[in-house]
């Protein structure tokens, strides 16, 4: 089993099949393991720049994680529930348990308050392939394009499995965060009534697709570091290239798309470059002064091809920076998250003796400090924009309430840490 393996010519082995088989039979989904060359990740980063030793060392651990991610599967799976050690009568009952449970939550999937890491753990950290797989069925896209339906499971899985579980925040689960939001947004009226199954299609890919093997730090670092990447795509959109090329990848290397003519492949594959490129965080403005004079001007047709390509652009970023307008349970973990990336980057930079990064220094930014000023700058001005757009839906006024309330809490919170900050220490 730990010889799971696609073949590089993509071919996969009697083993492979039966493996394949038996899990999806008593799980309904699987884990799948490729042997693309995948970006460094931070711990690579400090092996690099340590030594060359490092270097093998790192390569040799990377390769050795691949071989052990089914083990690693059921290892999991065995610590969800509890188990130290294999006790088999009860395995069976408690995975149907907990699937029933994950299917359950998949029935109410367009509700703004799905709980997805809830979801992650239900699925044994199965969430993106679990959750495209579902979405893909329920839009009919498995009919619609012909799909096969192992194609399409080794897909997602190599998709998934890029993700680095390491990272706090750019990990798998974010991608279904993101996809699940995707939906959700592409499911308001005034956007579902035009969007064609090709739109579908495009939005929950680029969605689970859009930050595949992020390496859990920034542009300026790859570029201060001279990564290879930033010099590849020279220093524009550098992570969000380095996401659709391997996504193309990918695409490619499963054959999802083999059956289609080379002419609808090719503009897929364009058009998803344009949707993952549009999240770049440095274009923000850039997309967000187009959006208000489209709307401004209430020109937007979309029953135009490219005016519907462009909401699914805005609606993409959207559910990309959406994690403050969730209720704040769920808010509260992102932001966690995103700034514990930002730390380790941070302690990395002043490990490497290298200017830190803004938002990443642990000593002077706090969460609600970042948080305070992602919502005002970032988050906000994009989302009444939307809510404009949606004339507005309940959705979109829900989403505002939920911003409007975490801002508040994490003001207080934030004038809670400067009292502590300008407290006397106890000893002084
Ligand atoms: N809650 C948050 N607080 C601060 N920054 C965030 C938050 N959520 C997302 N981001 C940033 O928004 C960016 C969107 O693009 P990236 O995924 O490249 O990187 C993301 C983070 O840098």
């Amino acid at each position: 089993q730990w010889r799971l393996r696609v073949r590089p010519c993509g071919i996969l082995l009697f083993q492979d099949i039966f493996v394949y088989l038996c899990h999806t039979l008593s799980c309904g989904q699987f884990f799948v393991s490729h042997s693309r060359k995948s970006c460094m990740s931070l711990p690579d980063f400090c092996n690099s720049a340590s030594s060359q030793q490092g270097e093998v060392e790192s390569g040799t651990r990377r390769k050795l994680n691949r071989l052990l991610s089914f083990q690693r599967f059921f290892h999991a799976s065995r610590l969800l529930r509890g188990l130290a050690s294999h006790s088999p009568g009860s395995l069976h009952i408690l995975d149907n348990d907990y699937l029933g449970q994950a299917a359950h939550m998949l029935s109410k999937v367009e509700t703004w308050n799905f709980d997805i890491f809830l979801f992650d753990r239900l699925t044994n950290g199965n969430s993106l392939v679990t959750l495209m797989c579902h979405l893909f069925n329920v839009c009919d896209l498995i009919h619609h394009f012909q799909l096969d339906m192992v194609k399409l499971h080794r897909f997602l899985g190599m998709v998934q499995d890029d993700y680095h579980s390491n990272n706090p925040y750019h990990n798998a689960v974010h991608a279904a965060d993101v996809t699940q939001a995707m939906y959700c947004y592409m499911k308001e009226p005034r956007l579902a009534e035009q969007l064609t199954p090709l739109d579908g299609f495009l939005g929950l890919m680029a969605a689970a697709a859009h930050d595949v093997d992020h390496p859990g730090v920034n542009q300026p670092f790859l570029m201060k570091t001279r990564h290879h990447l930033a010099s590849l795509y020279q220093n524009t959109s550098v992570l969000e290239s380095h996401h659709w090329r391997s996504t193309v990848g990918m695409l490619r290397e499963s054959g999802l798309l083999s059956h289609l003519p080379a002419n609808i492949s090719q503009d897929i594959e364009q058009q998803l470059g344009s949707l993952i490129l549009a999240t770049d965080i440095s274009r923000q403005n850039e997309f967000l002064v187009t959006f208000r004079e489209h709307l401004d001007n209430q020109d937007l047709d979309l029953q135009l091809a490219s005016h519907r390509h462009f909401m699914l652009q805005i609606a993409l970023k959207c559910a990309d920076v959406c994690n403050p307008c969730r209720d704040w349970e769920l808010s509260r973990q992102w932001s966690e998250r995103v700034c514990e990336e930002f730390y380790r980057q941070g302690d990395l930079e002043r490990k490497l003796n290298m200017e830190i990064s803004p938002l990443c220094d642990k000593l002077t930014d706090s969460v609600p400090a970042v948080q305070i000023g992602f919502i005002s700058y970032i988050v906000q001005p994009l989302f009444q924009e939307w809510q404009r757009f949606t004339e507005p839906s309940l959705l979109s006024q829900m989403m505002m309430s939920n911003l409007h309330k975490n801002k508040d809490r994490w003001s207080r919170l934030w004038c809670v840490h400067a009292a502590s900050e300008t407290q006397p220490h106890s000893e002084e």
